[in-house]
């Protein structure tokens, strides 16, 4: 399948420093990458130069075959969308309201919109908070409405910025079973995390070879492999300078982090 993302030899920088160093990455409906990499790795860098929002200072960010910059925001939001750490809600709307929004770049009625909105809400069992107004719901009803959004959006890739960053052990698990059940459905899944073991949440047994795992360090591509690799945990250790090990727990891969000292 065509990637409908490509990233190809992006370059940040900030006075001296690389922010993002000739980093290459594709992604196409179907597909789910993770990014991963320890803080200041570039993680955010490198999503806000997929979508668009910064201009790598070299190399080239397409989607569909055009230059990311050359797309009007109604072009680009056809194509990705994007869920950051928080929703970013400052007036009062109604979560049906805030869902409906996302789907702006169809020409149709405000009912319709609505329509739509309410139908996602259900999809990620969220229509009990249509009505309410946005900034009063939690973190985690807050991030389960922004799911709705993005589906009601109806891109074929969805761009994950950490978003369970903020949410107890229960919301992320049930965050990332959503963003598992929108990649079953055929939607192509950029995930940033720091966190790997989020991703267990998303994949069901059988699908971990599926899941490409990219390994940031320093704004550079450290690794690149697949959740199933026998050697992920030495690459992920490597990124993160602790021993990382791979163990199954409930037909699931996790990883522990060890300090590096206590093994030597
Ligand atoms: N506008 C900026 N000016 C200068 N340095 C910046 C700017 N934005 C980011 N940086 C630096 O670039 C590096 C990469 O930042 P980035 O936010 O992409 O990392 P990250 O991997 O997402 O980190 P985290 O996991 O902490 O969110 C960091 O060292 C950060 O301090």
């Amino acid at each position: 399948m065509t990637s409908l993302l490509e990233v190809s030899g992006a370059t940040v920088r900030k006075g001296e420093r690389a922010l993002l160093e000739d980093v290459s990455l594709r992604v196409a409906p179907g597909d789910f990458v993770a990014v991963v990499g320890p803080n200041g790795a570039g993680k955010t860098t490198l999503m806000r130069v997929a979508l668009g929002l910064q201009r790598p200072d070299a190399g080239r960010v397409t989607v569909n075959g055009r230059d990311v910059g050359a797309l009007s925001p109604r072009e680009r939001a056809a194509f990705l969308a994007w869920l950051p750490q928080r929703v970013q809600v400052s007036e009062p709307i109604t979560a049906l309201e805030h869902v409906a929004a996302a789907r702006y770049r169809f020409k149709e009625s405000h009912r319709r919109s609505e329509e739509s909105a309410l139908v996602a809400l259900a999809r990620v069992q969220a229509e009990a908070l249509a009505s309410r107004p946005i900034t009063e719901l939690s973190g985690g009803e807050q991030q389960r409405v922004a799911v709705a959004a993005l589906l009601a959006q109806e891109a074929p890739l969805v761009l994950l910025d950490e978003p369970a960053n903020f949410l107890d052990p229960a919301q992320q698990l049930e965050l990332y079973a959503l963003v598992g059940q929108m990649w079953r459905s055929g939607l192509g899944v950029l995930c940033i995390t720091h966190d790997i073991n989020v991703l267990a949440h998303a994949m069901r047994a059988g699908s971990e070879g599926r899941i490409r795992v990219l390994g940031l360090s320093k704004g550079r591509v450290a690794f690149e492999s697949h959740y199933d690799a026998p050697d992920l945990g030495e690459h992920l250790g490597r990124v993160f300078s602790v021993r990382m090990r791979g163990v199954e727990v409930e037909n699931r891969r996790v990883f522990v982090g060890m300090s590096l000292e206590r093994g030597e």
